[in-house]
């Protein structure tokens, strides 16, 4: 199905037209992983990517900041099409678009203040004290500015994801994309990242695009939820959907009438 049928109205942050993505064609043996999808994400939206598992939700999240490049088709974000870009610009457009993983990825032997300073260095442009002020500020965001000398390995599962929200968010991105955050954490874990990630959307204006394969954390959080099967667009389901065509979509459909919605939500 064609997502263009479920477009937001105002003028959209991400764009995809006819973005398809497969490996390992040349063998004659290829997956189709993405399969010409086309979507479009409003500026400040919660958009989830839900999907049984191999069907292509990580791939479609990689290719919205082209970790992936895909075969066909164009990824346009914040008005600048990605797809054009050479290997400089699109290590500088990459500074507005986020990321963070189930296993967290942080530097181990680094301090949590410079885990989150990492991307600043990296890019340059930086005095030290701007540095230690964006550090400080998105520590505070996610909490854990009491933290900033510590290292990985004295931190909780969830304290390290905040931790990679932190760091993800240092360059100032529109957009955070996030690849099953929490499925690494427990309930009550996930709950509290939920929140941070609620809150750095209604705070920041970020918009945030989420795969995970735990219904209820889509459910809990995102404002629509695309249904990915075998590579393609099947439905959007938002919350008011009145009925669903996938059996995942239907699924979806009563969780969006959790508390923990309703909490983040408030
Ligand atoms: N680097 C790769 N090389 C070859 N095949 C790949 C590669 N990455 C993904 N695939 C294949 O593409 C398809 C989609 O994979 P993808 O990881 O995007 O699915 P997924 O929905 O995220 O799955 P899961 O929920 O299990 O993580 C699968 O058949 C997978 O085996």
């Amino acid at each position: 199905m064609n997502a263009l049928h479920h477009l937001p109205p105002a003028a959209p942050l991400i764009r995809l037209r006819g973005v398809s993505r497969s490996f390992g064609t040349d063998r004659g043996t290829g997956v189709a992983a993405v399969r010409d999808v086309s979507l479009d994400i409003g500026a400040g939206e919660i958009f989830g990517i839900a999907g049984r598992s191999g069907a292509g939700k990580s791939t479609l999240l990689r290719l919205f900041n082209l970790l992936e490049r895909p075969d066909a088709g164009t990824v346009t974000v914040d008005g600048e099409e990605l797809t054009r870009l050479g290997k400089h610009a699109l290590r500088a457009a990459r500074q507005n678009i986020g990321m963070i993983f189930q296993g967290f990825n942080l530097l181990q032997n680094a301090t949590v203040a410079d885990n989150v300073a990492f991307p600043l260095k990296i890019h340059g442009g930086h005095d030290r004290a701007a540095m230690a002020r964006r550090v400080a500020d998105c520590l505070a965001l996610v909490h854990l500015e009491d933290k900033a000398q510590a290292w990985p390995a004295q931190l909780s599962g969830g304290q390290r994801q905040r931790v990679a929200i932190a760091r993800a968010l240092a360059s100032g991105p529109a957009v955070l994309l996030c690849d099953e955050p929490t499925s690494a954490l427990d309930a009550e874990t996930t709950r509290s990242i939920l929140a941070t990630l609620a809150d750095v959307n209604r705070r920041l204006g970020v918009t945030i695009v989420i795969v995970s394969h735990e219904l209820d954390v889509l459910a809990a959080l995102c404002h629509r939820v695309a249904v990915i099967e075998a590579g393609e667009v099947a439905e959007i389901v938002r919350p008011g959907t009145p009925h669903a065509v996938t059996a995942l979509g239907r699924e979806l459909l009563p969780l969006f009438a959790s508390a923990t919605r309703e909490a983040l939500h408030a």
